[in-house]
């Protein structure tokens, strides 16, 4: 009600609306609070013209509209706006019993569905335990509870490694890699088991133990079920494979890692593959580049076409032009009599994909920018130019903007390719993505060479998240290839490794210590060359080029000078 109104029309109010307390508003916002005791105190004195502000007290509560129910203590309660301070509801004892209706009713289908969850858990003949990120238990169902002899109840709440013998969960916490089909003695029984790390936020929040299996001879079972629908299934499979390429099809879920700058490089070119603008890759050998070119033509449009790659650097400049364009029946000694077609012919309506683009010598690249600008080509010896139609991907590990500058690469063609530039990090500048790359490649190598999945030690793993990896996925995918190859057990160690590989081990980690430092110093020298080119260029032009000039302000002798010209020319 408004202050303004009189103790007789709020005397009815009251009478009407059968409420004890009426919240006085100006504007929209609360000013005091009229109770029916105050009221009745001034119907008896006889006041009852006088307006509602005189009578009205000040001891009354308020919440925010977004407080949560739990912040709220007593009623009745005033709920106002938290920007404006506007009034815009009442809490009474009769919303609070509403509310605590709901409350019971939705408690009540929580705790059905969580029985459901208990039931399946329970009832699941695979033994299932869930430990925090601490390592203690906080699921264990009665699987697990019979193979490990422990109830239930005793075993909630304790660590795992007190709880269950061999436990390897602590050491799946702390590596973030999952170790899966594992063979496992519990109890003189021969079990197989998962230990799978729970991620949440980038963080190891816990992890899962599950027990597969109930007898290992269950598992000769289902091989012999597999082999045999495998074999079934064969007759039904095509002799050639569609794919065109020796990669095979990449998808971009291919690409390991949730690092966020790996992330970030996959969003954009998910959406440059939806496009076909060129597309240049950048990043140090070994990052995945071509598997990146790979995954954008795959989801491409002209993901049907083939996609053909050509690494700039390994072919000898003699045979650029005719590798890349072709050539006729007896173009030069030595061709193909029938001649051959080169490879933007071969990319025709698929995807070039040019590695190492910065190695492209320096005539061949006004080539090039010819077949980019006209879309056609023309062999070696031919006469006859011919259409052709492709998506651009090019590669480099080198800065090519730097090369543009020191005139070792065409500006012109620069611009052409750097249409949509894709910086690719090096691994360790995303060490986070090791164990889903460790995990990866364990797996993948036990399919291949036929054996139980490996794991890894904590040692080992240790000394690759403090390597430097020059050699990136690429070196990390082979340094885990060899440690597999020489262990002959299911768990990768130091110990296990002969003593040639141990100390390469220690080598290259006391090597990438001194590279720092021998990088440190390259730079050093690089910062001071480019100051000395910078202040013989400026003295050169305050003396409007005359070098003799120049080298006496400059306090060095003509030949000098001469020679860092000369020098810098080079750079
Ligand atoms: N994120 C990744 N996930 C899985 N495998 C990867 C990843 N990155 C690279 N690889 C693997 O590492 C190897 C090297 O990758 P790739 O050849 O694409 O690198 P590159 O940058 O093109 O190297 P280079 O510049 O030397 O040609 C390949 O076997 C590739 O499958």
């Amino acid at each position: 009600m408004s202050p303004s109104i009189s103790i007789e029309s709020a005397a009815i109010m009251f009478s009407n609306h059968a409420i004890t307390e009426i919240p006085v508003v100006f504007e929209g916002c609360i000013q005091g609070v009229v109770s029916i005791y105050e009221l009745f105190k001034s119907l008896k004195t006889g006041n009852v013209d006088e307006s509602v502000a005189t009578i009205m007290h000040h001891h009354y509560a308020t919440a925010f509209a977004d407080s949560f129910m739990h912040d709220i203590h007593q009623v009745p309660v005033y709920v106002v706006e938290r920007s404006t301070g506007k009034l815009v509801g009442e809490l009474t004892t009769k919303e609070l019993i509403l509310f605590q209706h709901y409350l019971t009713h939705t408690l009540k289908q929580i705790n059905e569905v969580v029985k459901w969850y208990e039931l399946i858990f329970d009832t699941a003949y695979e033994g299932l335990t869930v430990v925090d990120d601490q390592g203690v238990i906080q699921l264990f169902n009665q699987a697990y509870s019979r193979y490990v002899g422990v109830a239930k109840e005793a075993a909630i709440g304790k660590k795992a490694d007190e709880v269950i013998e061999n436990t390897r969960l602590p050491v799946v916490l702390k590596t973030g890699i999952p170790e899966r089909s594992q063979p496992h003695r519990l109890q003189g029984q021969n079990l197989v088991v998962h230990r799978i790390p729970i991620w949440k936020d980038n963080r190891i929040i816990g992890a899962a133990g599950i027990l597969v299996y109930e007898g290992v001879s269950e598992i000769y079972r289902v091989i012999q079920k597999m082999e045999q629908l495998d074999k079934n299934s064969k007759v039904d499979r095509p002799l050639i494979s569609s794919d065109n390429t020796e990669m095979g099809t990449v998808k971009f879920e291919d690409i390991l890692g949730e690092s966020r700058s790996l992330s970030q490089a996959k969003k954009i070119a998910r959406k440059a593959a939806a496009s076909s603008a060129p597309v240049l890759l950048t990043g140090e050998s070994g990052v995945g580049k071509e598997q990146f070119a790979k995954a954008i033509h795959d989801a491409s449009t002209v993901q049907s076409g083939s996609f053909i790659s050509v690494n700039c650097a390994a072919i000898p400049d003699g045979l650029m032009e005719s590798e890349l364009f072709g050539y006729e029946k007896g173009a030069f000694t030595g061709a193909d009599r029938e001649g051959k077609p080169g490879k933007f012919e071969l990319a025709h309506q698929g995807t070039i994909f040019l590695d190492e683009i910065g190695d492209m010598p320096f005539n061949m690249q006004a080539k090039i920018l010819r077949v980019l600008q006209d879309k056609k080509i023309e062999r070696v010896g031919g006469k006859k130019s011919t259409s052709v139609q492709f998506r651009l991907i090019t590669a480099t590990n080198k800065n090519l903007q730097q090369m543009v500058r020191d005139g070792e690469f065409r500006e012109d063609l620069y611009y052409r390719l750097y249409v949509i530039p894709i910086h690719i990090p090096p691994l360790r500048e995303r060490m986070g993505d090791l164990p889903i790359l460790i995990a990866h490649k364990l797996q993948q190598l036990a399919k291949h060479y036929n054996e139980t999945e490996k794991t890894i030690d904590q040692q080992v793993l240790q000394w690759m998240k403090q390597h430097h990896w020059p050699g990136n996925v690429r070196e990390l995918m082979n340094v885990i290839e060899r440690l597999f190859v020489l262990t002959d057990g299911d768990h990768i160690t130091f110990e296990h490794l002969p003593d040639s590989m141990k100390e390469s081990f220690f080598l290259v980690k006391n090597k990438s210590k001194t590279r720092s430092h021998i990088h440190q110093k390259k730079e050093l020298i690089e910062e001071a060359a480019k100051q000395e080119q910078e202040a013989i260029e400026q003295t050169l032009k305050q003396v409007q080029g005359n070098k003799t000039k120049a080298a006496k302000l400059l306090g060095v002798s003509r030949s000098t000078l001469y020679n860092k010209l000369a020098r810098y020319k080079k750079l």
